[in-house]
C-alpha cells in the first residue's frame, strides 16, 4: 500500500508539471489576522496572469506562498493547500532556479552589501544567497555579463548595485531573475520607482521575455503594468479571489470599484496603455 502511494507520488514529481500554481483552500494567517481566506486558485504555466488588488489585499503574501516563503494552514485530512509546479514539497534553493524573482524586498536586500557589483548580483543566482562570487569565477562573470547583454544592460556590469538608479538596478535583477532560464518570472510591482521612460523600456523588456515562453507572473496595483501578453487577470479582495478570467471579462470598471472599495474608472490612452482613476 505504502509503496503504490510512494510511487504515485513519485510519477506527478516526474512529469512535466503543466501548472505553476494551485492553491487549494489556502489559509494563511499573520496573528490573529486572516491574509489569504481559503484561497482556491491556478496558474497554469504560460498564461501571463497579474494578480491584481488593493494595498493589504494579500498580493505579496500570495506571491510568498508561490516562491514557498510562507506556508499556509495544513489540511485536517493531509492535502496539500499549496503546490508549484505540481510538486508540494520543495527545497527552497532548487525552486528557486525554477523561478525568476524580482521584488523590492530583494531589491532592498541586495543595496545592504555596498561591495555587491552588479555581476555578483547577477551571478548569485547560482546561490540563491548575496555573495560576491563572480569575482573569483571568471566563467561565472562571463555568463553573469552575457545575461546583462540580453538585458541590453552590459555596461553596469563592474557598478556596485546599491548606486545604480532605480531603473538600472531593475534590470540588473531581472538579469538575475533570468540567470538560470526560469519556468516562470514573478514580478512583484517591477516599474514602481520608474520614470515614464524607464517604465517603457523595462515593460518592453517583459514583454519580449513573455513572448519568448517564460510564464509571466505579475503582481501589481498599478494598471499601466499589464502589457498586452497579460492574458488573464486574478482579482484580490480582503484576502479572497474576487474575479479570475481572460483579461477583458475582469478589468471592468465595477468588479475594479469593488476590489478598491471606491468608484474608479479605467481607461486606455493612445498606446494602449491602461490606468485607473476615481470615477465622477
Ligand atoms: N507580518 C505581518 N503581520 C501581521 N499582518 C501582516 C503581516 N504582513 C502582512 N500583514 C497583513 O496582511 C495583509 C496583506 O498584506 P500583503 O502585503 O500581502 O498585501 P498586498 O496586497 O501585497 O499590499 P501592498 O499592495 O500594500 O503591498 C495586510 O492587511 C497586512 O497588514
Amino acid at each position: 500500500m505504502s509503496h503504490s502511494c510512494d510511487g504515485a507520488a513519485r510519477s506527478r514529481m516526474n512529469r512535466s508539471p503543466t501548472q505553476l500554481l494551485e492553491l487549494d483552500r489556502a489559509t494563511v494567517r499573520r496573528g490573529a489576522h486572516v491574509v489569504l481566506d481559503a484561497l482556491d486558485l491556478t496558474i497554469p504555466l504560460g498564461r501571463h496572469t497579474a494578480i491584481l488588488g488593493a494595498n493589504g489585499s494579500g498580493k505579496s503574501t500570495l506571491m510568498q506562498l508561490l516562491t514557498r516563503e510562507l506556508h499556509p494552514l495544513a489540511h485536517d485530512d493531509g492535502r496539500a493547500p499549496v503546490r508549484v509546479l505540481g510538486a508540494h514539497l520543495w527545497d527552497v534553493r532548487s525552486l528557486r532556479g525554477q523561478l525568476g524573482i524580482v521584488t523590492q524586498r530583494l531589491h532592498e536586500d541586495l543595496r545592504t552589501v555596498p561591495s555587491l557589483t552588479a555581476s555578483a548580483v547577477v551571478a548569485g543566482a547560482t546561490l540563491g544567497a548575496i555573495a560576491d562570487t563572480s569575482a573569483e569565477d571568471p566563467a561565472l562573470h562571463a555568463q553573469a555579463l552575457a545575461a546583462l547583454q540580453r538585458m541590453q544592460a552590459a555596461h553596469l556590469v563592474a557598478r556596485r548595485y546599491a548606486t545604480l538608479s532605480a531603473g538600472e538596478a531593475r534590470c540588473v535583477l531581472l538579469a538575475r531573475a533570468l540567470f538560470h532560464a526560469p519556468a516562470a518570472l514573478l514580478l512583484d510591482e517591477p516599474s514602481s520607482g520608474l520614470d515614464v521612460v524607464a517604465r517603457a523600456h523595462l515593460m518592453t523588456q517583459i514583454g519580449g521575455i513573455a513572448r519568448g515562453g517564460t510564464t509571466l507572473v505579475l503582481v501589481t496595483h498599478h494598471l499601466e503594468e499589464l502589457i498586452p501578453e497579460i492574458s488573464h487577470v486574478v482579482l484580490l479582495r480582503a484576502g479572497r479571489v474576487l474575479a479570475d478570467g481572460p483579461r477583458d471579462l475582469v478589468l471592468t470598471d465595477a468588479l475594479l470599484s469593488q476590489a478598491f472599495d471606491a468608484p474608479v474608472h479605467i481607461r486606455t490612452d493612445a498606446h494602449g496603455t491602461l490606468a485607473l482613476t476615481m470615477a465622477g
